[in-house]
């Protein structure tokens, strides 16, 4: 009964260990790839929040799934350096109401929209970029007039086809849990510039 329902138990160790490597190997190369091949990107970004920052500018990160635990890794990293961030994904009383009485394609754009204004800073999240939502809070925030940064996977999806995101990472891979790890070494270098800048 163990064995069908948990085949992964009766897997020969070797084999397991040998997969282990080679996804170990998939993502250290795709985090490296994706460091250099951005490198000047993230430059560019990172000055555009830092400047923002100092304009008096907040963050607001979005997400879903794994993508908004992401959101609140973002906004706790920016926090934790002494600049202001949030995650429009982290309350659920108002996530659930939105998506309840209004939409849920309309969770992050309702918060942006009460929240935010010219100079601030978005932050979608996607490893498919094609999330409704995720798209419509970055529609709201390029209204809004705030600096729009997206990270995706999977070629990009429609935040990549439409430009909604004038600082764009796109994850070369199509394995959601290899974007969301190369997404999180983007992220966390992204802080360390821009603190260094904002600082
Ligand atoms: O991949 C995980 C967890 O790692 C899922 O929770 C995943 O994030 C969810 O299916 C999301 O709804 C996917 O949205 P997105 O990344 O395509 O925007």
């Amino acid at each position: 009964m163990t064995g069908t329902l948990y085949p992964f138990l009766r897997r020969d160790p070797l084999d397991a260990m040998a997969s282990t490597a080679g996804k170990a190997r998939e993502s250290l190369e795709l985090r490296r790839r994706v460091l250099h091949e951005m490198e000047g990107r993230l430059a560019a970004c990172a000055a555009a929040l830092a400047a923002a920052f100092r304009g008096g500018g907040r963050l607001f990160t979005f997400g879903n799934g794994g993508s908004s635990t992401d959101a609140q890794s973002v906004a706790d990293l920016f926090t934790g350096r002494g600049l202001p961030a949030v995650s429009l994904a982290a309350d659920t009383a108002l996530v659930t109401a939105l998506g309840n009485d209004v939409g849920f394609e309309v969770v992050f754009a309702r918060q942006l929209a009460a929240l935010g204004g010219a100079g601030d800073i978005a932050c979608a999240l996607s490893t498919s970029g094609g999330s409704a939502n995720v798209l419509r809070g970055l529609q709201r925030a390029a209204g809004l007039r705030m600096v729009t940064v997206g990270f995706a996977g999977s070629g990009g999806g429609r935040m990549a086809e439409e430009r909604l995101a004038e600082h764009l990472f796109v994850v070369p891979s199509s394995s959601v849990h290899r974007i969301q790890e190369a997404q999180a070494t983007l992220y966390h270098v992204l802080a360390e510039l821009v603190s260094a800048a904002a600082g």
